[in-house]
């Protein structure tokens, strides 16, 4: 037979099949070994879209829904990760990015978050110069809404800022990054400095102990204020300078766009005394965040309900339908429920959340649209005719196909409406006497209109004025639904061929309407041309030198007071508030402030405490940001130290030297050994280390230890059900620094003197042998917990043991003889036992930040010739037993 077969096939067909066997064989080789990274588990990998301190951030797509996604990647190596998915996981909240999947392969984490394609609120502030006071407070109450969604988790964000707010692509804002979070049931004052400097509370500049929750709650002030001005309440490129105007300076709240209510906000955001700051409730009520504070304020009670009642699950329309469709589809409905109620962020639950979404997509509009567009025009027919008792369609028969268009339009319109709904603007300047000229103020942008539409109809682009004065002027011509499409489309495109503008103004503008057409046809044509030539007018004015100045509002614009005027293309804002040219202010001095960990912040103390040069050279690594190049020069670095208290030499922010010491002296004595971190601050600049220095390692540890007990904390919740790659267990294998350490200014523990062992199913009694810390997490995880265990987590805080979610705020329960770091002090030797106990048998997490923070820091500085290439590969394992601290100190007495 194959013969037969074969010899039907000429040699040229033969040839031919061999040559498409070879290609497609060399493709899949090809595939193979390419280090281009294609697909990561259901993911598919579309592009590459930004970069986080901790690893790349690409789009994918869901390959099972076509939805798409970010991927952020993290070294496993740092136990922030865990930290980040601990808590995100808990999260689901329309303002909060959504964790929808996490993948962990040998050398990786993968979270698969919510896409949100606006990018960054700070990038938008960039933009806009200052954001418009009305998206102000519509984006600020969704701030405010997820940080109060989070606050009654009784969690804190602790790194709230520009930078951590996306926008999705109807310009929602979504809270993320959640690397320094952390619950504050179980502690009340917490004490580890962590945040981003110009963010900070005077409280954590002064590092004191802090309540988590109102840290949260100035950071809010911070970001407020600068929505709103366009710079920054307490900016400035010395870090020392900064935090003396955070402790003892007021912003300055005279600049014009501060209105009298946010004005009251910004003061009880910004108070000193974290007592007199509100609270997130208080917050949402306030009156400037009014009508939507009250409103998100409504509706995350009813999330916060409706998830604590463990009933209502897949109870509403939309989970039955889905589950009845995988069922259906011959999916395991069991294992997905189990999953999506143990928040296993597996693929399951990931699935899971992602055909909702997409449910949620089509409920909102993926409909045909043909048919809902019809339907809705005929909707808005039946309404006139009802209300007016008449038909208001002028008579004019229109084929289905232009009912389609111009509903269509019209839903447009409401949407344009929606979005940039001028309401709270208005009622916020009500008390102003301009108010009054708004809404009498029907003399500006109109233009003639007729049947035709031959000619552009009149120009009204303030829609819920437009809307009220419809509603008003029932049973004019106003309430044509094709004149009003007629109307945007003419004004539309006059505006656009008479000023370069963009659609968005249109939108933004504030021009009342009369709903007396006849007035308006006598002078709109005159009145469109007036207004465009006040804005070249206005645009000439603001490039001029002299257009520092405050623009005084002429006395015959139509656009004089309480007006908010278009703003020309390329700046995509409103122009004026109340006659007052925005643009006319100094250009935002926002800066982009990054996030660092430790490693970054120690960088900077031992390269400069505040020496101007070397901060020009720390700045320099952060060039690759996507911020222009001179906002990157300029741009201090932000402060973190995740994981000191006692920070005040192992200062994140860079300025927190040794003039904190003070604090320092306070903390127990250094019983021997010695901090890397410190020392080596201290003998750049020739200063003795204070004796307390020695904390900060401690601290390193404590805090890390933290991480461990939220991944410990996380067994009751299935982490170790995320999904995981192989995990072998390899003998520790990394190569050896090559670096000098002799001449390191830098931390670096020697990791090939890591002796312990960890054995599968059984207690670590060493922690850090392993390969990873991610791998020892999973893998522990994995080992000691029933997975059938059926818990729910869904409120996570209440099955968390209080005496597991230790973070390194917890100092003093650092166990006496953990490291012989620390001099205990008097009373507190049984505390520090049980701590002791808890830290050995926990898992080894808690050494991985300090191999991050060694191997960036001498990458970084890397001039001091101590550490050459790949220094995160120098084995730089902190131990926790004796024999490891010992190490520590040798180092640090080679270092000296
Ligand atoms: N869900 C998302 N949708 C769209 N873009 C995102 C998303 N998450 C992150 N990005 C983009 O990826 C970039 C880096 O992400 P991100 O800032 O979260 O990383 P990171 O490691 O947390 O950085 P850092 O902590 O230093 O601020 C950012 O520019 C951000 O705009």
């Amino acid at each position: 037979m194959n013969n037969g077969t074969t010899a039907t096939i000429t040699k040229a067909e033969q040839n031919n099949i061999k040559a498409i066997i070879g290609t497609s064989y060399n493709k899949l080789y090809s595939q193979f070994q390419s280090d281009d990274l294609c697909d990561v588990g259901n993911y598919k990998i579309l592009d590459q879209i930004g970069e986080g301190s901790f690893g790349k951030v690409y789009l994918a797509c869901h390959k099972l829904t076509h939805h798409k996604v970010v991927l952020k990647t993290s070294d496993k190596k740092d136990p922030n990760i865990v930290r980040e998915v601990f808590y995100h996981r808990q999260f689901n909240y329309p303002h909060i990015t959504k964790l929808y999947e996490v993948i962990v392969t040998e050398t990786k984490v993968w979270m698969a978050l919510e896409y949100c394609s606006g990018k960054e609120l700070y990038d938008h502030l960039l933009k806009m110069k200052r954001i418009p006071i009305n998206q102000c407070i519509e984006l600020f109450s969704q701030i405010c809404g997820a940080v109060y969604y989070a606050h009654s988790l009784n969690c804190v964000h602790r790194d709230l800022k520009l930078e951590n707010i996306l926008l999705d692509k109807d310009g929602k804002a979504k809270l993320t990054d959640f690397g320094f979070t952390r619950e504050c049931m179980t502690k009340s004052l917490l004490e580890t400095i962590c945040g981003t400097t110009v963010y900070m509370a005077p409280e954590l500049t002064e590092r004191k102990t802090y309540d988590g929750f109102k840290i949260d709650i100035w950071a809010l002030g911070v970001i407020l204020y600068t929505m709103m001005t366009g710079s920054m309440p307490f900016d400035e490129d010395d870090q020392v300078k900064m935090k003396w105007k955070i402790v003892h300076e007021s912003p300055d709240y005279n600049s014009t766009v501060i209105t009298e209510d946010a004005k009251d906000l910004l003061t009880q955001l910004l108070s000193k005394d974290p007592v007199q700051r509100p609270t997130m409730r208080e917050i949402l009520e306030h009156p400037f965040l009014k009508p939507y504070g009250s409103t998100i304020l409504k509706d995350t009670d009813t999330i916060l309900l409706k998830q604590r009642d463990a009933t209502s699950r897949f109870h509403s329309k939309r989970e039955r339908r889905l589950l009845k469709m995988l069922r259906r589809s011959g999916f395991d409905v069991h294992a997905i429920k189990n999953s999506v109620i143990k928040r296993k962020c597996d693929n399951l639950s990931g699935m899971w959340f992602l055909l909702l979404d997409q449910q949620s997509k089509h409920e909102h509009g993926l409909r045909p649209r043909r048919n809902k567009s019809v339907l809705s025009v005929r909707n808005v027919f039946d309404g006139q005719k009802s209300a007016n008792g008449d038909d208001d369609n002028d008579g004019i028969i229109r084929t289905s196909l232009e009912l389609t268009k111009v509903a269509s339009i019209g839903k447009m319109i409401n949407k344009t409406t929606d979005n940039i709904s001028l309401a709270p603007l208005i009622k916020h300047i009500s008390h102003n006497d301009n108010i009054t000229s708004v809404k009498d103020n029907s003399s500006d942008i109109t233009q003639n209109t007729n049947r035709n539409n031959k000619e552009a109809l009149r120009i009204s682009s303030m829609p819920v004025i437009r809307e009220n004065s419809m509603r008003k002027n029932n049973g004019n011509n106003n309430n044509n639904i094709f004149k009003k499409v007629s109307d945007f489309f003419k004004q539309k495109k006059y505006l656009n061929n008479q000023n370069g503008l963009t659609d968005e103004f249109i939108g933004t503008d504030n021009h009342p309407i009369d709903g007396n057409s006849a007035a308006r046809s006598s002078h709109s044509a005159v009145d469109i041309k007036r207004i465009s030539k006040e804005r070249k007018d206005q645009e000439v004015k603001r490039k001029s030198p002299l257009a520092k100045e405050k623009l005084k509002p002429t006395g015959n614009s139509p656009t004089k007071s309480s007006t908010v005027s278009l703003a020309p293309k390329d700046q995509g804002t409103i122009q004026s508030i109340n006659g007052i040219n925005l643009n006319s202010y100094a250009q935002p001095v926002v800066k982009r402030f990054k996030s660092t960990a430790s490693s970054d912040t120690s960088r900077q103390t031992s390269l400069l405490n505040y020496d101007g040069d070397s901060l020009k050279v720390v700045r320099s690594t952060y060039s690759d940001m996507k911020v222009s190049p001179k906002l990157s020069e300029t741009r201090p670095l932000s402060n973190i130290s995740q994981f000191s208290n006692d920070t005040s030499d192992y200062s994140t922010d860079g300025n927190t030297t040794f003039q904190n010491s003070f604090e320092s002296s306070a903390r127990p004595a250094i019983k021997h050994g010695s901090s890397q971190y410190s020392l080596n601050s201290n003998s750049e600049h020739g200063v003795k280390p204070p004796s307390s220095r020695k904390f900060l390692r401690r601290n390193l540890s404590v805090q890390s230890e933290a991480s461990s007990a939220s991944e410990r904390s996380s067994r009751t919740d299935s982490f170790y059900d995320i999904t995981t790659t192989t995990t072998q267990i390899k003998p520790f294998s990394r190569s050896k620094s090559t670096g000098n350490t002799k001449d390191s200014v830098l931390p670096h523990f020697s990791a090939q003197k890591a002796t312990g062992t960890w054995r599968r199913g059984k207690k670590p009694s060493f922690l850090n042998n392993s390969q990873t810390g991610a791998d020892d997490i999973i893998r522990e995880e994995s080992s000691s917990v029933d997975d059938d265990s059926d818990i729910q987590t869904e409120n996570f805080v209440s099955n968390i043991p209080s005496n597991i979610l230790i973070e390194k705020d917890e100092e003093k329960t650092v166990p006496e003889d953990s490291d012989n770091d620390i001099m205990l002090p008097p009373n507190n030797n049984d505390i520090l036992r049980n701590a002791q106990n808890f830290i050995k048998t926990t898992n080894p997490a808690l050494v991985r930040r300090n191999i991050s923070d060694s191997s960036q820091w001498s990458a970084f500085v890397n001039d001091s010739k101590s550490f050459v290439t790949g220094t995160d590969d120098d084995g730089s394992i902190e131990n926790a037993d004796n024999e490891q601290s010992e190490d520590h100190g040798d180092n640090y007495e080679e270092d000296e």
